[in-house]
Formats: C-alpha cells, structure tokens, sequence
C-alpha cells in the first residue's frame, strides 16, 4: 500500500488547520513537516511549534523532515511536541547512528534522508535501524521545483539494498512529486509520496490527493 504525505510547506498558513484536515479526510496517511534553518538549506519554515499545534488535531503520522545543521539539539524539543516520525539528513550528521539511536529512544520512528548528489552507501551501515530513508527528488530548500529523474536508479538500489537485507524500512520520495512522476517513483520501489505543491497547491486537496492515489495504485495493480 502507497502512502501520502501532503507537505504542509504549501499549505495555507493562514488557514493551516483547514488545509491539514482536508488532506486528512481525503485519506492522507502522513503529514509532512518541513523544518529548514537557512544554514542546511537556504530557507527558513516552522518549528516545534507548528508540531504542537497540529499534535491531536489530525490522526496523520506528523513527518517531521528536519533539513537543519545539528539535529540532534532540537531532536528532543521536536518529539517533545509530538513528531511521530523524525528524519535527518545524513548530510547534517557527524555521528549518524548516534542520531538515529536518539531519535528511537525518546519513542519516535527515525527516518534517514539524502540529497540527491549523496551515494547510499553512506546509509548502508545503519539501514538497520531507519524506520525510513526518505530520498530526496529535488535539491532540497523549496517546493514547486522539477523532478530530478537521475534519482530514479538510486532509488532502486535502496530498494535492492533493503529488500536484500530484508529490511522493512520505507523508502519516501519528496520534490516534485505529482501525478505524473508519481508513478516513476513508485515503480522503483517508492513506499511513501511526498507532495506539497501537487497537494496544498492544486486549489482542490481532494482531487488532488485522488489523483496521486490512482497513479500510485495504476502501478502496483500492473505490477500483480
Ligand atoms: O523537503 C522539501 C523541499 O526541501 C519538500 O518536502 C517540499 O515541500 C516538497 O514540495 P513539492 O516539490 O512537492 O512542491
Ligand atoms: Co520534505
């Protein structure tokens, strides 16, 4: 089964609640957090704060992708205010099993996340432990950016490398995901779609959501 994490970065802010249950009842199964600290990436968003305040208002997994330097000093404060899931670069790592341990004690699922110029084997070690490699498809820092398609290989061989090491993990895609990239992602071996634009930008979350849906499940049904 596909799942759909809307990334509330192209949301209505002014209307945030509004948007997230709507995404929510349209059968959304994540709900996707940017956290960028214009160091990491060059942009600034929201903090624990925004977590907080969605924190039992929707039963969606909270998906907490922090793009910062030094997670670990804000990994506490962002589990503390509800993050279901929290994902790090690998990138912004000195001591990634370290992070990663961290992030499972205080009662989170921890997720590993790499720009699209970073090789896998820099996960390889610790595949063990992530709950989910989130695979960048656009150079992270902004929403509405194009699809990266020489992504596409690495995806698959995360694929491989989990599925040979029986390995249970997600593999999430975030940039540039629609209707149409959707099915390419999933394809090789995509389990979680990362959509904000596509989502919160489309002017109807519903149909937007529907139709991501279709395109996902358009493949695993030609896949059986
Ligand atoms: O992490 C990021 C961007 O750095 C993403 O989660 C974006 O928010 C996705 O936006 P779209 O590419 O779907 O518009
Ligand atoms: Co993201």
């Amino acid at each position: 089964m596909i799942k759909l994490a809307p990334s509330i970065l192209s949301a209505n802010f002014a209307a945030l609640l509004e948007d997230v249950l709507k995404a929510e009842e349209a059968g959304a199964e994540y709900l996707h957090i940017d956290v960028m600290d214009g160091h990491f990436v060059p942009n600034l968003t929201v903090g624990p704060l925004v977590v907080e305040a969605l924190k039992g208002r929707c039963r969606m997994c909270l998906d907490v992708h922090l793009m910062i330097e030094n997670p670990d000093v804000f990994i506490d404060r962002f589990i503390a205010a509800g993050a279901d899931l929290v994902t790090v670069h690998a990138e912004a790592c000195r001591h990634l099993h370290r992070t990663l341990s961290t992030i499972k004690e205080k009662g989170a699922k921890a997720g590993v996340a790499l720009n699209p110029a970073t090789s896998p084997r820099l996960i390889e070690c610790i595949l063990p432990m992530a709950d989910l490699v989130l695979l960048m498809t656009v150079n992270p820092g902004f929403g509405g950016q194009q699809f990266i398609p020489e992504v596409l290989p690495k995806i698959r061989q995360v694929r491989n490398m989990l599925d040979e090491r029986g390995i249970k993990a997600e593999i999430q895609v975030d940039g540039g995901i629609n209707a149409s990239t959707a099915a390419a992602a999933v394809e090789a071996g995509a389990t979680v779609l990362v959509a904000g634009s596509a989502v919160f930008g489309s002017g109807d979350i519903p149909s937007a959501i529907a139709q991501l849906r279709t395109a996902a499940m358009r493949v695993r049904l030609n896949d059986s």
